[in-house]
């Protein structure tokens, strides 16, 4: 779904408000057709970061929404790394939990493979499991779930009516949450790819031949309208605070893009907030609701 202003030569937005939105109706409608499972989803949330508190938050109050049970298990901020595996383990244990997600960063000092190693990877929703990425990696291989952030990416292009197959992709940023799964997911698609990091020489020049851009950098505003080719599609993954004296909060949100001005040369571009943001979770949704309809079937088989 994406919106066109009439004539004023700019691009139209990609509301991924209202795509989420629909992929949550979708969900709901499988949960209903369950008869057996109630999908659950569990997560973990360890310290006391606002930011990563509000995510669960929203997680948990998604799942309710969507007629789907969650179970939450929160631990101090100097809980060890063995407190958290043991929490992992237990979840990992439950027939009710379907899904398990550990909301991250986890705080300094906690090594976050060794935890994400742990959880079973029929329940890795938030598919950061080294094997499921390896999966995703391997010609011929399926992760039983993909990182949902990345998948959020794909079906915002994928919904919007973009074609995918034989297009240059730059993906703008190589972390293993977002940009190194988004580029993988592109080259399954088909899309001819070119991660993008720090060391690139002339990053501009490469963005520039991209019909595709994702900018997973975590820099704000980085990427410029004259970076890029006349009527590409971007993808911003970017959420960073902008001071703001107009807003009571002091800041606002903005993304990786310079979304005005590139709004003036690409064809359509998601905004931040209200763009890949509401995709994560709708995809962790649909990835917990995906592990429980296999567990459906599995029993009655
Ligand atoms: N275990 C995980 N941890 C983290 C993930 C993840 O996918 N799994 N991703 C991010 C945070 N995140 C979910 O956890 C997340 C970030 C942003 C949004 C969102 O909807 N953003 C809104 C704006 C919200 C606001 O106003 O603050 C938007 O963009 O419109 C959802 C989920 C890191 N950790």
């Amino acid at each position: 779904m994406s919106s066109q202003e009439e004539n004023d030569g700019l691009g139209g937005i990609i509301d991924g408000k209202a795509i989420a939105a629909e992929i949550r109706a979708e969900i709901r409608n499988d949960v209903s057709s369950l008869s057996s499972v109630i999908p659950g989803l569990a997560t973990v949330l360890v310290g006391e970061r606002k930011d990563s508190a509000t995510y669960v938050r929203m997680k948990i109050k998604a799942c309710s929404e969507c007629g789907m049970e969650s179970i939450h298990r929160a631990l101090p901020a100097d809980a060890t790394e063995g407190d958290i595996i043991a929490v992992v383990r237990a979840l990992n244990e439950d027939a009710c939990v379907h899904g398990i997600l550990v909301q991250l960063p986890l705080p300094d000092g906690i090594n976050e493979e060794n935890v994400l190693s742990e959880i079973s990877i029929e329940k890795d929703v938030d598919g950061f499991h080294p094997l499921n990425i390896g999966k995703l990696a391997m010609r011929g291989r399926e992760p039983l779930f993909a990182p949902c952030t990345p998948r959020g990416c794909i079906e915002l292009l994928k919904r919007s009516g973009v074609e995918i197959s034989g297009k240059e992709a730059v993906v703008v940023g190589r972390s293993n949450i977002v940009g190194l799964p988004v580029s993988l997911l592109l080259m399954h698609e088909n899309a001819t790819v070119t991660i993008t990091h720090s060391r690139t020489v002339d990053l501009a020049s490469v963005v520039r031949r991209a019909d595709i851009v994702v900018a997973a950098v975590g820099r704000t505003e980085m990427v410029k309208a004259d970076w890029l080719k006349p009527g590409c599609v971007v993808i911003d993954v970017g959420m960073n605070s902008k001071p703001d004296s107009t807003r009571k909060s002091g800041y606002r949100l903005v993304g990786d893009v310079d979304f005005e001005g590139c709004r003036k040369k690409a064809s359509l571009v998601t905004p931040v907030p209200g763009g890949v943001g509401p995709m994560t979770i709708a995809m962790l949704l649909r990835n917990c609701a995906d592990a429980a309809m296999k567990c459906e079937k599995s029993a009655a088989q």
